[in-house]
This record gives C-alpha cells, sequence and structure tokens, in this order.
C-alpha cells in the first residue's frame, strides 16, 4: 500500500480532478462514505449510542458532512458541531454543507459550554476538523476541542488525519488531537510512521476513495508499507532438486575477544534464514565464536591485536570473492584493524556487500569508492549511526526519517535500512518500504546482529535485492511478535529467543502462498 506525503496526495488529487475530470464533490462523498462505512464495522450502534461529528470549514469538514449525513440515515444518533462559521464554507464543502441540509439534517455550532457533554456524552466523536491543510498550532477553537477530545470517555476517530498533526515530517504540535483510529482517505501519510506523530495517530486504517489508478502512478518518490502480503508475493520458492551451493554461499565479518556474541547470533540468524554455506571470520583470540557458533558454520580465525582484528589483516586473507555475499560489523570494534578492513571491502569486495555497526563508523571516509561501486551495498544503521552517516543529529534522524534515509541512499548509493519501529528500507533509487512487523521486544542488545545475519542469509542469491531486505526486516519483526504472541513477554526474553521463532515466521509466510 502506497504511503504519501500531505502535497503528493493533493497532487493526486488534483490529477483526478483537472487532467481526469474527476469531481472533488464525488472525491469528498466517497471519502465520507467510506469513512462511515469504517466506523459502521468497528462499532455497531447499541440503543442510545450518541455519536458526535466535529466539523472544519475545509475538506476535512466537507468528509465530516458527508460522513454525518451517511450516518443519520442509517438510523444513527448523531449530533453535528461546526467550529468554522457556516459562511466560511466554500467549494465541495459547501457542496456537502448544503446537501446536508436539504436531506433534512440539523447542525449546531461548537460552543465552550459543550465541553462536559463532549466529555461524557458521546461513545463515538468523530474529528473532522482540519486534514492535510492544517499548518502549525491549532488555533482557536480547534485547540480547545483538541484538548477537550484528549478527556473524552468515548472513542475518538479521526477522519484522515488527527487534526493537527502535520502530515509530513513537520513538528508535532502538543495541541493536536489524540484519536484513538484514524480512518486515513486513500494512502496512509508519513507522519503516520514518524514518532512523535504516530502515537496522535492510534490504529490507523485506510480506505479506499475512488482515485483512479491513473493518478495513484502519478506519484514518482515511491514509499509503500511491507505487508505480509508482499512478504508472500515475493519471497523466493526453493526448488526441490536445489544444492547447497545453490543457495548461496555467505560470509560474516566480525566479532572480538570482548563481543564474541554479535557473530554468534548473527549466525545462527543467517543459518535461519536461507544461507546455503556460511563462513564466519573473526581475530583468532575471539574464541567463544568457535564455541558458541552453530557447527554448520565453517571457521577462518583471522590475525588479531588486542582482541580485535589486526591491522595487518587483508581480504585476500579472506578470499572475499569466493562469496556471493559479505557482511562485516557486527562485535568487530572501531580498532584500526576494522578500519583496514572495511576500507579493503567498500574499494575491492566484488559481490553484494552488507555493513552494519562498527562497519557503519568508517563509511563518511568512503563515498566516492561506495559510489563507484558497481555491486549492491546494504547498510543497516540505528538511529545513532544514521546520524553519523548523514552528517546530522540523533533528533534530525527521528524528525526526518523519510527524506533523510533517501538523500543519504543516493549520496552513497547505498540501500539503507534505517532501523527502529516501521524500519524504512531505502534503495539508491529513492524508493521506500515501511515495515509493518515487530514490537518494542526487539529494543535490546543483539537484535541488529541477527537482522544482520538474516539480510546476509537472504541476499546471498537474491534476484534483487530490495524485497530480499525488506523480506528480512519483515521476517525479523514477525519473529519477535510471535515470540511475545506465543511464550516471553517483551520483558523477559532474551534477543536469542527470537532467532527461535524464524522457522514459524517464515512458516507462517509461506503457507500463506
Ligand atoms: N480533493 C481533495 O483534495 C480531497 C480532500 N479531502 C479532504 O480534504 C482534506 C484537506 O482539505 P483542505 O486542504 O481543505 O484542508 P483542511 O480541511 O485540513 O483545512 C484547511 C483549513 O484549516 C485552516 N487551518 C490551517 N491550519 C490551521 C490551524 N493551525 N488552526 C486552525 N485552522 C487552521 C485553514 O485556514 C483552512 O481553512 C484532507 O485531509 C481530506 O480530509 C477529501 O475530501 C477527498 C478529496
Ligand atoms: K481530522
Amino acid at each position: 500500500m502506497q504511503v504519501v506525503t500531505g502535497e503528493e496526495m493533493r497532487e493526486m488529487d488534483r490529477h483526478a480532478m483537472d487532467d481526469l475530470g474527476m469531481k472533488e464533490e464525488l472525491l469528498m462523498e466517497n471519502a465520507g462514505r467510506q469513512a462511515a462505512h469504517a466506523l459502521e464495522k468497528k462499532s455497531a450502534p447499541a440503543a442510545g449510542m450518541k455519536t458526535a461529528v466535529l466539523i472544519g470549514k475545509g475538506n476535512n469538514g466537507g468528509d465530516g458532512f458527508v460522513l454525518a449525513r451517511v450516518l443519520q440515515e442509517k438510523g444513527w444518533n448523531v449530533d453535528t458541531l461546526l467550529l468554522s462559521d457556516a459562511d466560511a464554507f466554500q467549494g465541495a464543502a459547501l457542496y456537502h454543507k448544503d446537501l446536508y441540509e436539504r436531506c433534512g439534517f440539523t447542525w449546531e455550532y461548537w460552543s465552550e459550554k459543550k465541553s462536559e457533554r463532549i466529555r461524557k456524552e458521546y461513545t463515538l466523536i468523530v474529528d473532522a476538523m482540519l486534514g492535510t491543510g492544517v499548518k502549525g498550532e491549532l488555533r482557536q477553537p480547534f485547540k480547545e476541542a483538541a484538548d477537550v477530545l484528549k478527556k473524552a470517555e468515548g472513542t475518538v476517530a479521526a477522519v484522515d488525519i488527527p487534526s493537527g498533526v502535520p502530515s509530513g515530517e513537520d513538528p508535532v504540535p502538543e495541541t493536536a488531537v489524540q484519536a484513538d483510529v484514524t480512518i486515513t482517505l486513500q494512502c496512509p501519510k508519513i507522519s503516520a510512521y514518524l514518532q512523535p506523530a504516530s502515537r496522535f495517530y492510534g490504529e490507523v486504517e485506510a480506505v479506499d476513495i475512488g482515485l483512479p489508478g491513473k493518478a495513484l502512478r502519478k506519484e514518482r518518490e515511491k514509499k509503500q508499507l511491507w505487508t505480509g502480503q508482499d512478504a508472500a508475493g515475493t519471497l523466493e520458492r526453493r526448488s526441490g532438486d536445489a544444492h547447497k551451493g545453490d543457495h548461496g554461499r555467505g560470509l560474516l565479518i566480525g566479532g572480538s575477544a570482548a563481543m564474541p556474541g554479535a557473530i554468534q547470533m548473527a549466525s545462527k540468524a543467517c543459518l535461519y534464514s536461507g544461507a546455503g554455506l556460511l563462513t564466519a571470520a573473526f581475530p583468532s583470540s575471539a574464541a567463544a565464536v568457535p564455541a558458541g557458533a552453530p557447527p554448520e558454520v565453517m571457521m577462518l580465525p583471522l590475525q588479531e591485536e588486542n582482541g580485535y582484528f589486526s591491522r595487518e589483516v587483508q581480504t585476500d586473507d579472506l578470499s572475499a570473492d569466493a562469496y556471493d555475499a559479505v557482511a562485516a560489523g557486527p562485535g568487530m570494534g572501531r580498532g584500526k584493524g576494522a578500519e583496514v578492513l572495511v576500507k579493503q571491502l567498500v574499494e575491492q569486495a566484488e559481490g553484494t556487500l552488507l555493513l552494519d555497526a562498527d562497519a557503519l563508523y568508517f563509511l563518511p571516509e568512503h563515498i566516492e569508492a561506495l559510489q563507484q561501486r558497481r555491486q549492491p551495498v546494504v547498510l543497516t544503521p540505528h538511529p545513532g549511526e544514521m546520524a553519523r552517516l548523514a552528517g546530522v543529529s540523533v533528533g534530525e534522524v527521528t524528525q526526518r526519517r523519510f527524506s533523510l534515509s533517501r538523500e543519504t541512499a543516493v549520496r552513497y548509493n547505498c540501500c539503507i535500512v534505517l532501523k527502529g519501529p516501521h524500519t524504512l528500507v531505502t534503495m539508491p533509487d529513492g524508493t521506500q518500504t515501511i515495515n509493518t512487523t515487530g514490537n518494542e521486544a526487539l529494543a535490546r542488545g543483539g537484535t541488529g546482529d541477527i537482522l544482520t545475519g538474516m539480510i546476509l542469509g537472504m541476499i546471498l542469491k537474491a534476484q534483487e535485492i530490495q524485497p530480499a531486505v525488506s523480506n528480512a526486516v519483515y521476517l525479523h519483526g514477525l519473529a519477535a511478535d510471535l515470540a511475545v504472541q506465543h511464550e516471553f513477554d517483551s520483558y523477559a526474553m532474551a534477543s536469542t529467543d527470537i532467532i527461535s521463532y524464524l522457522p514459524p515466521a517464515f512458516r507462517s509466510i509461506i503457507s500463506s502462498l
């Protein structure tokens, strides 16, 4: 499902109306009607149940008039409250206000006196005050209404976007409406996947307002949610007569005497994500690696210096070209040996390259070499690592997750996996997928190493990098979801427990094929 900024949505609407001749009144009818149906499915009206619809003068309010008419036609007990002057309505919103009135339905103005009623009387309060046209802090009386909604006992359902929440990457004013559910029109807006905006949305459901496919395709910089359906549709099939070489040879470089576990976790996750053959290269004194890694992994101990890779290590020692893909970083530290290795890998490794954790630290010095590479490179930063790659603060990474990922992926000529809630995968051409799995159990040390192992396992023989990486991210989150649903609690578990849920995660995708 496509995800857009407010401007992109407006551009698609404009194309449907101006170029294809679709009437704005029709789009608004579809929008309000579909939003009403979505609410009907969520809450069939019980006897005595009352609904309030709060309406502003823009097109979001126009949607509200349609929704209020549709619900009343179905017998719902609805009070419609206007927050703008009746004379201020224009265009399609005015058309639907008039239609609402001609159909015999009434409205009244919002007033401070009604606050207490709003708080207590209504089972459902629909926020159709402001949509994607909002700018900055809410002004009165919207601000006061948003405050009342925060204290309301009933469910708050926003149409398109909670009033006051920007659709893009602008800061979110604290005055914005806090919704329990948001019925978003046609495409979710990117702020639904940004912090802190996402917490204002509550549950998000998208409804089809009938924009023609031609208008939807108008949007150039494609962003889409990556769902189970996408994973099932793109997970590459494994042939019954394959041999181990057909499933790819991977090389995983990392570990140190202090951090041997990173490479163990990454190795196991890699084997559980489809790798045919895996070799782990680690500093020879990281003796715990052979002891803790699965027996299937081939071991390549390398020259070391104080527990870390020696600066004498050469990529020739690794025979990196014998592998379909090479991953480096987990637990390797930022010593001179790691620095030398990363430089050589970027400049010389021929297959697909995956760089994670400490390996990312050195990359700002190698942008030119990365730009010249012909084979794909995948980077898996968390927000702190992304801040260093992009040369910005962590706060800016959080706020400008989409645009910053795109700029950085283009500049580095790499696929960037920006980790966090709704992990974002951005390709060097700027296309983006937003992950839909995962939970707070992933916020612990080691889960990044597991993801690196999984991505390595899944890109080894991939025809295309993007679906392989997006699927690894999806399955990683799904394994964490299943672990929490079936056995663990996000408090009481370790990262390695997630690996044991990889088989059911893969099975659930494969069985849905
Ligand atoms: N053709 C379209 O563009 C369609 C748009 N639709 C709806 O239209 C919405 C966008 O409509 P509009 O562009 O009219 O914008 P809005 O309905 O979001 O409202 C814009 C109005 O809000 C006022 N405003 C802006 N910032 C404010 C603030 N901080 N405090 C108080 N008032 C503020 C502006 O003066 C303007 O009058 C979408 O979110 C969606 O709900 C749907 O009807 C489907 C079709
Ligand atoms: K709204």
